[in-house]
């Protein structure tokens, strides 16, 4: 027999998260602590449900003997209004990427935050944050920006496509960081703003395998400038490549997805995760085209 307490069943709840890489992350860092730990993708295109029964689904598990999920696209605010208790911080940003069951309450975290921030200040120690230019705002982005924030960057620059969505993104956290200066730009400002900037951290699809390409110029980073990456597929991404070039310091993408994982993984177990291990076991499993 199995209880609760004996191992652990976890699920990750969102669309199209079959080939997801942090099922097998959370697997193999609870076999090295010799746990028993079942983590179960939960494709909600493959069981043909919409993002909006992501409730239904999250007590269902529990009823069934789940200890945790992880949530992503397209429940990651769906999901707050059945929750229990949320994470002050997962609350200010408005998106929860981790369920906890305790004592059959739900408790909501939003470790891509954490697992972002962690990255920076552990792969990037000496990165200057005081004026900072991130590209895209979508989902990654909010949590990215807010992590940024969090780490003390003082005058943050958005900047998207959609101008509108970066203006009303910096409105949203300039209200939890009222002492800072956010910005929202367009993709025209960006040689003047990166011109003042220390750092660039770039979060749109821009890199990955269906979307290759540069996001910017490569002409305007300076060797000054630090250049942070969330695109992982690949890990070695064309910005990466380039910026390294230039002389910046760099960070792959692969810092954050780790992140959210380890983050993940100690909330769900209480123990301490092994990070440098789980990020060898991910960037093997992407060596071998997982
Ligand atoms: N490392 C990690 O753990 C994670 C990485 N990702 C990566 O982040 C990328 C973005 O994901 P989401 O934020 O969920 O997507 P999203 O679709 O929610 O947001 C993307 C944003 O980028 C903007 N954008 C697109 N092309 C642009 C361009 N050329 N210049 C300026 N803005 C542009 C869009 O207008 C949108 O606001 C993904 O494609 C994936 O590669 C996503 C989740 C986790
Ligand atoms: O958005 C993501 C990515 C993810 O869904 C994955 O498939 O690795 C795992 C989630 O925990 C995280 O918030």
């Amino acid at each position: 027999m199995s209880t609760l307490d004996e191992s652990y069943l976890v699920g990750l709840i969102g669309d199209g998260v079959i080939p997801s890489l942090t099922p097998p992350m959370h697997e193999a860092e609870a076999a090295a602590h010799r746990l028993l730990y079942l983590y179960r993708p939960i494709d909600l295109l493959e069981i043909k449900r919409p993002g909006t029964d992501v409730g239904e689904l999250l007590r269902a598990g529990r009823d069934l003997g789940f200890n945790a999920f992880n949530i992503t696209h397209p429940c990651k605010q769906l999901v707050l209004e059945h929750l229990d208790v949320i994470d002050p911080d997962a609350q200010r940003l408005g998106a929860v990427n981790t369920v906890v069951i305790r004592d059959g309450a739900f408790h909501g975290y939003n470790t891509d935050r954490t697992g972002f921030g962690r990255g920076l200040s552990n792969g990037l120690p000496e990165a200057k944050l005081d004026r900072v230019v991130q590209i895209g705002v979508g989902g990654a982005g909010s949590a990215v920006a807010h992590a940024l924030l969090s780490l003390g960057v003082r005058h943050l620059v958005l900047v998207d496509l959609d101008p509108a969505r970066a203006a009303e993104r910096a409105e949203a956290l300039s209200e939890f960081f009222p002492d800072r200066t956010i910005e929202g730009r367009s993709t025209a400002d960006v040689p003047a703003e990166l011109a003042a900037a220390d750092g660039l951290v770039h979060a749109t699809p821009v890199g990955m395998h269906q979307h290759p390409g540069l996001p910017i110029d490569p002409e305007l980073l300076e060797p000054r400038h630090w250049v942070a990456d969330v695109v992982y597929r690949p890990v070695e991404t064309e910005l990466i490549k380039a910026a390294r070039a230039r002389g910046c310091a760099t960070l792959d993408g692969g810092h954050m997805a780790v992140g959210q994982a380890v983050d993940a993984f100690r909330l769900i177990t209480g123990l301490e995760p092994d990070a440098a291990r789980m990020r060898a076991h991910f960037l093997d499993m992407l060596e071998r085209g997982l």
